[in-house]
Parts: structure tokens; C-alpha cells; sequence
């Protein structure tokens, strides 16, 4: 790995490559994630993120390149798409239990955890765009992952139900310190909670910090300058707090107007 894979991680992949169809889906990929990190993996619709994290969780078979998982590691798991069969009647409670058994109390804990504990008898199909990646995000916890795998994890979701939802995923990182690995093109909300990008292009175009990997001109190359400037814009309004009087405190500590002004 350029960059030297670092003894703590809990799954990494070296030198990936995976040839289907006549081609080479992605090659020469390196991806590492270590325990309390949040690493998003980011690339264009088609530029093998889905492969990548497949080819980690051992559930896609690479042609070239070494996979290593901690012994005994137990990963949570959200897939992009689910094959459910939608015209059957399917509870929240019972999506819990498709991929293994688990107690009441234990499905209790992991709902309660994503916020929608009261919603545990509802049917799947009635739940909102937000409260169906919650419960699949329950059910990902519910078996207590070392590893977090979430592949486009906000999609269905509005903004600030995105937001709410990236902010979930900290706050599980911080409370059972695991790792996550997150896929998603949404650049700019990724970033606010991210430890560690790495953009994707069937190789990996460039990685590192958020703010490393927007400056970077493969990044810009991909995404166009305007990704990078909503970038900027989102880290801009983060520079300053807001008082309960309705004050804003710039990072400088001099309050502001009450009526906003000056507010990014
Ligand atoms: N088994 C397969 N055989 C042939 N081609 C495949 C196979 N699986 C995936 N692909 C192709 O590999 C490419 C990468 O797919 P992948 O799903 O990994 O991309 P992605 O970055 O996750 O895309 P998206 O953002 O659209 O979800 C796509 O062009 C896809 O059509």
C-alpha cells in the first residue's frame, strides 16, 4: 500500500483488483479501516465503490490482491439495494431477524439506538425514506459490528434527514468504537463527519483528509471545481458558533450582531 497499511486496522484491502465482463472493474486498490474511524470511500456512479467494499466484506472474490479481516471481527452490513419481496407483509421487528436471531431485548437495544424503537411492529413499507435506513442500520447493529459497512447509506433521505443521519452514524462510531466504511457521492455532507476520503475511479485517484482530497487536483478532475467550492461553503459556515441570545461567535470570539448579520 503507498501509504503503509497500519498494524491496528480491522480490515484492509491490498492491490485489489477485480476483472469481470472482460474488464477490470477496479485495480491496484488499497483501502484500510481502522477501529474508531470513519473512512468514506467516494467516486462517480460506476467507479467500483460497491466492489471495492464487497470485495472487503468477503462476499465477492478478487483477482488480484490480499483481503485481511481481524480474527474474528463481526461486520454490520447495509447494501445499496435489498432483495426484498415488497408485495408481502414484513415488520420492522421481522426485517430484524432475516439474517440471523436475535432476542427481543437485543432488537429493542439496536432500534432504540437509531431512534425508532417505537416503530418495531410498523411495516416496513409504510416507514419514510429516513426511517427505513434506520431500521437497516439497526439491523446492521444488532449483531454489535467491530466493522460498519454502509453503502449509500442516506439514499431516500432529504437534506436534513441526510444530515440527522451522518450525525447518527458519529454518534454509533463514538459509542461502540468501531470502524466504518461509508459509500457515498454526496460529497459534501460525507465530509463533516469523515476521518479519512478515498476517491475512487476504478483506482484510487487520491486519499486522505477531507480537506486534502477536495485541494487535490484529481479530486477536482473528477467532481469539477464546484464540488470543491461546496466543499469550502460547508466548512465556512461551520467557523463560527451560535449564542442562545442569537449571538454568533466567530472563531475569534468576538459576538456579533443579534439579527445575524455577518452569519456565513
Ligand atoms: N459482475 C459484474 N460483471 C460485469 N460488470 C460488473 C459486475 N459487477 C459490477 N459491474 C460493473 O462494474 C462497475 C462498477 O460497479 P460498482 O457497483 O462497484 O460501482 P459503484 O461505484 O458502486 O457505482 P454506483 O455509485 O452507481 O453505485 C459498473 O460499471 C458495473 O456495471
Amino acid at each position: 500500500m503507498p501509504e503503509a497499511a497500519p498494524a491496528d486496522m480491522l480490515a484492509g484491502i491490498e492491490g485489489l483488483g477485480v476483472h469481470r465482463g472482460g474488464r477490470w472493474l477496479v485495480r491496484h486498490v488499497d483501502l484500510w479501516v481502522r477501529r474508531g474511524e470513519i473512512v468514506s470511500l467516494i467516486g462517480p456512479n460506476g467507479s467500483g465503490k460497491s466492489t471495492t467494499a464487497k470485495a472487503l466484506l468477503g462476499i465477492l472474490r478478487p483477482d488480484e490482491g490480499q483481503v485481511r479481516r481481524e480474527p474474528g471481527l463481526r461486520i454490520g452490513y447495509v447494501p445499496q439495494r435489498l432483495s426484498i419481496d415488497w408485495s408481502l407483509p414484513l415488520s420492522v421487528r421481522r426485517l430484524m431477524t432475516l439474517t440471523g436471531r436475535f432476542s427481543e431485548a437485543e432488537i429493542q437495544a439496536a432500534l432504540a439506538e437509531v431512534g425508532i424503537d417505537h416503530l418495531a411492529g410498523a411495516e416496513v413499507q409504510t416507514l419514510s425514506g429516513g426511517e427505513f435506513q434506520r431500521a437497516l442500520l439497526a439491523r446492521a447493529l444488532v449483531r454489535r459490528p467491530g466493522l460498519l459497512v454502509l453503502d449509500e447509506p442516506v439514499q431516500g433521505v432529504d437534506f436534513s434527514g441526510e444530515i440527522a443521519l451522518y450525525d447518527l452514524i458519529g454518534t454509533i462510531r463514538d459509542r461502540l468504537d468501531c470502524g466504518i466504511l461509508l459509500i457515498s457521492h454526496d460529497l459534501h455532507v460525507v465530509m463533516a463527519q469523515t476521518d479519512r476520503v478515498v476517491c475512487l475511479n476504478g483506482h484510487v485517484c487520491c486519499s486522505g483528509t477531507p480537506q486534502n482530497v477536495a485541494a487535490s487536483p484529481e479530486y477536482v478532475r473528477l467532481f469539477g471545481s464546484r464540488a470543491a467550492e461546496t466543499l469550502g461553503v460547508y466548512r465556512h459556515r461551520h467557523d463560527h458558533a451560535h449564542l442562545e441570545d442569537g449571538r454568533v461567535v466567530p472563531l475569534d470570539g468576538r459576538p456579533q450582531a443579534a439579527d445575524g448579520a455577518g452569519d456565513a
